[in-house]
């Protein structure tokens, strides 16, 4: 069985409907979602705010690269387009991933193509807030609990900027 938690995020076009899409998406193996929201943009501030939500994810087949490939069929199908030049720059949809576990072991991988965890996660309040809101006693592999992440001066600094939008859930899409 492998377990993944799977960043979304988007800033251009229908914010909440790319969410939501992603999640429709990703199918059955979602175990969780946290609420949504509202991220001034990390990296490149000259764009608009992000809406970011994290996902809790089961499956009793996938391997690491499987999510991989599910997060990229997930922003192809929300639109994503890539811009070469601008790194971090707007985007309808980005799903990355952020830590995998194999039957309860975390996956270390420092291949560029699936780096394991995430290589930015620790760094992010737009992916920790939203993880530690869904699951209070998260650790992110090699970095310890997210609680304690939250702390660090880099992330703390953006954590106020985060605000949760009750009004905006993905968890009831009917
Ligand atoms: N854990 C990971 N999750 C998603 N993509 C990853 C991961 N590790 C490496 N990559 C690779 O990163 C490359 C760039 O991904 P992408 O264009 O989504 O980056 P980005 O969203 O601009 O930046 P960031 O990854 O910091 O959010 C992809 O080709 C992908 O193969
Ligand atoms: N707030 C916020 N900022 C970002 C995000 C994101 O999802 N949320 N994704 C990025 C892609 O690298 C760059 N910056």
């Amino acid at each position: 069985m492998t377990r993944a938690v799977l960043s979304l995020g988007g800033n251009l076009g229908d914010r909440l409907a790319n969410l939501r899409a992603a999640v429709r998406e990703l199918g059955p193996g979602v175990v969780q979602v946290s609420g949504v929201y509202e991220t001034p943009p990390w990296g490149d501030s000259a764009q608009p705010a992000y809406l970011n939500a994290v996902v809790l994810m089961d499956d009793p087949t996938a391997t690491a690269r499987d999510w991989l490939t599910r997060a990229r069929a997930c922003e192809t199908a929300g639109g994503r387009v890539r811009d070469p030049e601008r790194r971090f720059g707007p985007r309808t949809l980005d799903v990355d991933v952020i830590a995998v576990w194999a039957d309860g072991v975390p996956v270390i991988d420092d291949d560029p193509e699936l780096t394991l965890p995430h290589p930015r996660a620790h760094l992010r309040a737009f992916v920790l807030s939203p993880w530690h809101a869904m699951c209070p006693d998260a650790e992110l592999p090699g970095h310890g609990p997210v609680a304690a992440l939250l702390d660090t001066p880099g992330v703390a600094a953006d954590v106020a900027g985060v605000s949760l939008r009750p009004e905006l859930s993905l968890e009831s899409m009917e």
